[in-house]
């Protein structure tokens, strides 16, 4: 029993969170690789969202701080661990496990852009530079050619096949074979337990690292197009790249047949985590949910319960399904979790560290060797001769179907390189769109913040105006003021007057008073002068009207003090108020100006960046850009059609010629089977000939013989005719025609047409054997074939042999007159006794000949009767 083994690898900061000035939450102890303090502590210092009361339900993390939360898996990995690292610490184990006979699982998981897929393949483009240790290649690419190296060096024999499996919204797919049939999942009992199959998964065999790279890359570029189809499929789907190596090390069945064990790798991997949140039973994700993933929580969270007799919901979905054998099965299993270290992703990154820490609890029993993972040759074979009878029924029906035929690598080829230059068009439309997008975004976002320069603008006026209106409502207030200030100074003024005035009038009332009551008390004392001493009187008078007096400039100094006082304090008191009032409305005055100077300053710099934002912004300058954007995608696009019309062409002329010369191999091959055919004929028909032309000869003779000896009596015939003739004559001039017996006209009619009939026929057949025998000299003087048709034509003289001449061109014409004068002189030997010795002489003469013919036979007839 084995406890799954989890990894943990934290990148750096993507240039996103860089921007985002996202700032680094997650410490491990070693930036490279921590196997003996495996611990992550996430900070949560920032966070005022996340329940930092959370706590893993193992117990493997712990909050050590409030605002802290630390793991333990296995091993840790930090931005400073290469490819290799990874490899040669995680994967390697477990590659020679599976080497040794072990089915193994390597699994990554974690959220979207952690680096699940450059972990397990590396960065796909430099795939085929692995030779060059290139440290951008992936787990994948690293066992294959492990695997080959491996197995190159062993003495035992082995077959390697991988298939390539994707699993998107529950749906199977083989991303090693077009059209295929249905993926289905099935459970296999064999005597270690029930292990999954696919049934119509199609594994193609390899037999170099080199081919399993070109299958991985294959797969990674339908998963590549499938994503850019489809807004970020690649997060949400998953995919399992499986190595079988059948392994026999020399073992034999009672039969004698060799038995070869199987081990199967896994390397899977998921969907970007983030559509999970950490109880496993909600989803985020926009559109379809990801069941598959969903599960995979369930799963985990039930077996890192470890409760016996307990459920475990492999059977709601497919890729729990598909993973029952590695995940609390039979496999030995590593998951590799792949996490930020930005706080922008912090919940990711504990959802990802939870799960990692919980599956760390789960225990798979590892099984090796058992027959029921072993396969006996003659069924691999078989297998493996099934899939060549395919993959030959596929060569032959791509052949049979219309068009040209191509190479199957070099169609691949041209189906990858059409699929990539597909997809770069499909690229650049996407960035076309995107950038007309931002272009929208910007235009709009422009426009709100125009509108807003433009709403603040009004506000500035209006405040602006506001400001001049209470401006001018201080200036008026002052100018009130200060009139106000006048006249009550003018007030002032005029009372100060009428209070001198008054105090004049007063001292003057009581001077007066004084002096009427100084008078009376002077009569009295001089009444009483009389009576007392005058010089007494007069004294204290004297001495009354002094104090009087001092009294009376008392009163007027204290009057006019008291005046000039209230002068003065009225007229300090008020320029005092007036001043601190002109100071204030001064400062406000300046204030204002300065204030209506910088917002006209302010708004004159609106104005201008209005002005500039309106000028970048013009349609002008948005039809340039877009002008030059389509131009580039024109570009862009013709030279892709371009060079994919040249590939297109250049494959075809290249079909063309093969076409062009294999049907020319072919027409030659035919050629000369016919001639060869020909050439046999010619030699029988000229040995035919050979045999046939002295017969012939000797007939031709025969009947000119017969024909000269025929001409002869005909002669000695005519000769005697004539005679005759002359004799009737000469009879008939001597007998009237009374004396002679009336013939029978009937009779004599018939017997006329008879032989009139006779003559024609006779004459048609002297034609015939005249065409014959002009045929049989034109035959002969051919001498067969090897004259040229076109001498032949040359060298015959008459006019009608050589309307003939086009029909000779051919050999089959030559072969049909041949036939027909081989016929036509069979007629000839068949007809000769009977008809050829009377013939074979001129119209003319045949004419001359069966009239005297006919006339002797009418003469006979005559004589007869
Ligand atoms: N450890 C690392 N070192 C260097 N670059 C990395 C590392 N991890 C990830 N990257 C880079 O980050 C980017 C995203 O990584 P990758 O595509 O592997 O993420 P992913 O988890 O597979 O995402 P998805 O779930 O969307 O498929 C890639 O450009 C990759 O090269």
């Amino acid at each position: 029993m084995s406890n799954i083994q989890v990894v943990v690898r934290c990148r750096s900061r993507n240039q996103r969170e860089v921007d985002a000035r996202s700032p680094i939450v997650v410490e491990i102890p070693n930036d490279r690789c921590s196997i003996d303090d495996p611990y992550i502590t996430v900070n949560y210092n920032h966070i005022t969202t996340t329940n930092t009361n959370t706590s893993s339900s193992t117990g493997s993390s712990s909050p050590l701080l409030s605002n802290q939360r630390t793991y333990k898996v296995d091993q840790v990995y930090g931005s400073q661990a290469d490819q290799s690292l990874v490899f040669k610490n995680v994967a390697l184990p477990l590659f020679n496990e599976f080497f040794n006979g072990f089915n193994v699982t390597i699994l990554a998981y974690g959220q979207t852009g952690t680096g699940k897929t450059f972990t397990m393949c590396g960065n796909e483009p430099d795939i085929d530079k692995l030779e060059e240790c290139d440290e951008n290649i992936g787990i994948i690419p690293r066992v294959l050619h492990e695997l080959f190296s491996k197995l190159k060096d062993s003495d035992c024999d082995y077959v390697v096949k991988c298939s390539y499996l994707e699993l998107y919204n529950e749906d199977l797919k083989d991303l090693l074979q077009e059209d295929a049939r249905p993926l289905k999942i099935y459970e296999q009992n064999g005597k270690s337990g029930k292990s999954i199959k696919i049934q119509n998964l199609c594994e193609r065999q390899i037999t170099d690292y080199k081919q399993g790279f070109k299958y991985l890359k294959m797969g990674l570029d339908k998963r590549k197009t499938a994503a850019t189809k489809l807004n970020d499929v690649s997060s949400r789907s998953h995919t399992i790249f499986t190595i079988n190596l059948y392994k026999n090390h020399g073992e034999q069945d009672l039969s004698g047949d060799s038995r070869y064990h199987i081990a199967k790798m896994n390397l899977v991997d998921l969907a970007g985590s983030e559509n999970v949140n950490r109880s496993g039973s909600i989803v985020k994700e926009t559109g379809s949910i990801n069941q598959s993933l969903l599960t995979l929580g369930r799963v985990i969270n039930t077996l890192s319960e470890q409760k016996p007799n307990q459920h475990i919901p492999y059977r709601e979905s497919k890729l729990t399904r598909l993973l029952q054998d590695s995940i609390g099965g039979n496999t030995k299993t590593t998951l590799i979790a792949t996490i930020s270290p930005a706080k922008v992703n912090i919940d990711e990154t504990c959802s990802t560290l939870d799960y990692a820490s919980k599956a760390k609890n789960i225990k798979n029993i590892p099984q090796i060797g058992h027959e029921s993972d072993s396969i006996m040759k003659k069924t691999l074979v078989k297998n493996l001769s099934v899939e060549i009878v395919r993959l030959n029924s596929d060569l032959v029906a791509t052949r049979s179907k219309n068009g040209i035929y191509l190479d199957p690598e070099n169609y691949q080829d041209l189906v990858q390189e059409n699929e990539s230059l597909k997809t770069s068009l499909k690229e650049s439309q996407l960035a076309n769109e995107s950038i007309r997008f931002k272009l929208q975004e910007v235009k709009e976002s422009s426009k709100v913040e125009i509108d807003k320069i433009k709403s603040r603008m009004n506000k500035l006026d209006g405040k602006n105006k506001q400001l001049s209106t209470d401006n001018h409502a201080l200036l008026s207030e002052t100018q009130k003021m200060s009139i106000e200030n006048e006249q009550l100074r003018q007030k002032l003024n005029r009372v100060s007057v009428q209070m001198t005035h008054s105090s004049d009038k007063l001292s003057k009332v009581l001077f007066e008073n004084l002096n009427s009551s100084i008078t009376t008390i002077k009569d009295t004392i001089t009444k009483d002068s009389q009576k007392h001493n005058i010089d007494d009187l007069i004294q204290a008078q004297l001495q009354l009207t002094s104090q009087l007096e001092k009294y009376n400039h008392d009163i007027d100094l204290k009057v006019k003090a008291s005046n000039d006082k209230v002068r003065s304090l009225v007229n300090d008191g008020l320029s005092n108020i007036l001043d601190n009032y002109r100071l204030l409305s001064d400062k406000i005055s300046t204030n204002q100006r300065e204030y209506i100077i910088s917002l006209q300053q302010q708004i004159s710099q609106l104005k201008q960046s209005n002005e500039q934002l309106a000028t970048y912004l013009s349609t002008d300058r948005l039809a340039l850009l877009s002008n030059n954007l389509s131009e580039q995608i024109t570009g862009i696009t013709e030279s892709v059609f371009t060079e994919f019309k040249n590939t297109i062409i250049k494959s075809i002329d290249d079909n063309k010629n093969k076409l062009c010369n294999s049907q020319l191999q072919a027409v030659r091959g035919n050629v000369d089977k016919e001639s060869q055919i020909l050439q046999q004929h010619m030699m029988s028909w000229r040995q035919e000939l050979s045999n046939i032309f002295p017969s012939i000869e000797k007939e031709v003779g025969a009947h000119d013989q017969n024909v000269q000896s025929s001409m002869k009596s005909a002669a000695n015939f005519g000769k005697q005719g004539q005679e005759r003739i002359n004799e009737l004559l000469h009879e008939s001039n001597t007998f009237s025609l009374s004396d002679i017996p009336q013939p029978d006209i009937t009779k004599l009619e018939t017997i006329s047409k008879n032989l009139s009939t006779d003559h024609d026929k006779l004459v048609e057949d002297l034609t015939h054997v005249k065409n014959n025998l002009g045929e049989i000299e034109l035959f002969d003087a051919k001498n067969a074939f090897k004259i040229s048709p076109i001498k032949i034509a040359q060298s015959t003289a008459s006019p009608d042999k050589k309307q003939s001449t086009p029909s000779r061109r051919s050999p089959p014409a030559q072969v049909s007159r041949i036939a027909r004068a081989s016929t036509i002189v069979g007629s000839v030997r068949n007809r000769d006794d009977t008809k050829i010795p009377k013939l074979n002489r001129s119209k003319s003469f045949d004419d001359k000949e069966n009239r005297n013919v006919k006339r002797r036979k009418i003469l006979q007839l005559i004589d007869n009767q």
